[in-house]
């Protein structure tokens, strides 16, 4: 479990906090997205979750944050290794440099580790099979496309099974097919009772996944809900945020007089065709088409 209790946060150099009096719980095994503007201060709260800040970067807390029994304030990065996987946006940056083959990369973090062999082949196929990195096996990570280096670092993070892991804009550099694979791993996560927090721009695809979304406004929390409710929110665009498309397009049915009007604007591509489809039923009973 992830908790802030009335967190605050304010960098050497900063004029007004970065973090300013944050409250939340996440509980285990949740998969959480955290959007917001530019600055809204989404690198700042993954960098608390993961350890780095405020001990690489400096900076004056206020109130305190908690994984499981460890304090953050108080646990460096080093001490949150195996508990905490942080998965940065660049893949090339979390290469370890130091093995040849995809397979020897993901298996490096256990190898230090010193988890028995036999154990150590099982999960490193494993994670490979989730990922559908099996046939890159044998590949350098140097021969890799930017998103098959994602999926790399994603598979480095997840053998070492962490309590917690910390997704910041994971698929930026994916195709929707790399994508697609990112986040059906997220569901084998859950499964696993991984808590999960993804820091996102667009939330088109994950929407889909993610069981909570907490807008990041200045500092502060603006929202915090069910993707349902806070990514159809009228207030999403002036916290920052782009309202996803399928909920603009029913907006604008909605406007239209098109949209059913029980039905909630929708925040997956099916429940916004489902919307749509209704729609046009509604429209050729009415006469209109
Ligand atoms: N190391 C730092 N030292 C001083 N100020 C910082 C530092 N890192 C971030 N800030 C400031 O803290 C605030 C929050 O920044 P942060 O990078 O957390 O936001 P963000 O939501 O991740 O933005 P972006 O999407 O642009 O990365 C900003 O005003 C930023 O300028």
């Amino acid at each position: 479990m992830i908790e802030f209790r009335d967190f605050s946060l304010t960098y050497p150099t900063g004029s007004r906090p970065a973090l300013q009096k944050i409250d939340f719980i996440v509980p285990r095994g949740q998969i959480c997205a955290v959007v917001g503007a530019d600055g809204a201060g989404k690198s700042t709260l993954a960098g608390v979750i993961s350890g780095v800040v405020p001990h690489m970067t400096g900076g004056e807390t206020t109130g305190w944050a908690r994984i499981g029994s460890r304090m953050l304030a108080e646990t460096p990065a080093s001490e949150l290794v195996g508990e905490v996987a942080l998965v940065m946006q660049n893949p090339f940056n979390q290469l370890s440099g130091a093995r040849f083959s995809l397979r020897e990369e993901i298996a490096f973090g256990l190898e230090n580790l010193g988890v028995d062999r036999a154990e150590m082949v099982r999960r490193v196929e494993q994670v490979m099979a989730d990922l559908r990195l099996t046939a890159l096996a044998d590949l350098s990570p140097y021969e890799m496309s930017g998103g098959q280096q994602q999926l790399l670092a994603i598979g480095s993070a997840l053998v070492m099974r962490p309590a917690v892991m910390v997704l910041d804009e994971p698929t930026s550099q994916l195709d929707a097919v790399g994508a697609g694979v990112v986040f059906d791993a997220l569901e084998t996560l859950r499964t696993q009772g991984v808590t999960v927090i993804l820091f996102e721009h667009r939330m088109e695809r994950p929407a889909r996944c993610v069981d909570r979304v907490l807008v990041l406004d200045e500092g502060r929390i603006a929202a915090d809900g069910q993707p349902d409710d806070v990514l159809t929110d009228p207030r999403l665009a002036d916290w920052g945020v782009a309202p996803l498309r399928y909920t603009t397009a029913a907006r604008q049915a909605v406007e239209r007089g098109l949209w059913e009007a029980d039905r909630p604007l929708p925040v997956t591509l099916e429940a916004a065709a489902e919307g749509f489809d209704a729609a046009l039923k509604g429209a050729r009973t009415a006469g209109g088409l």
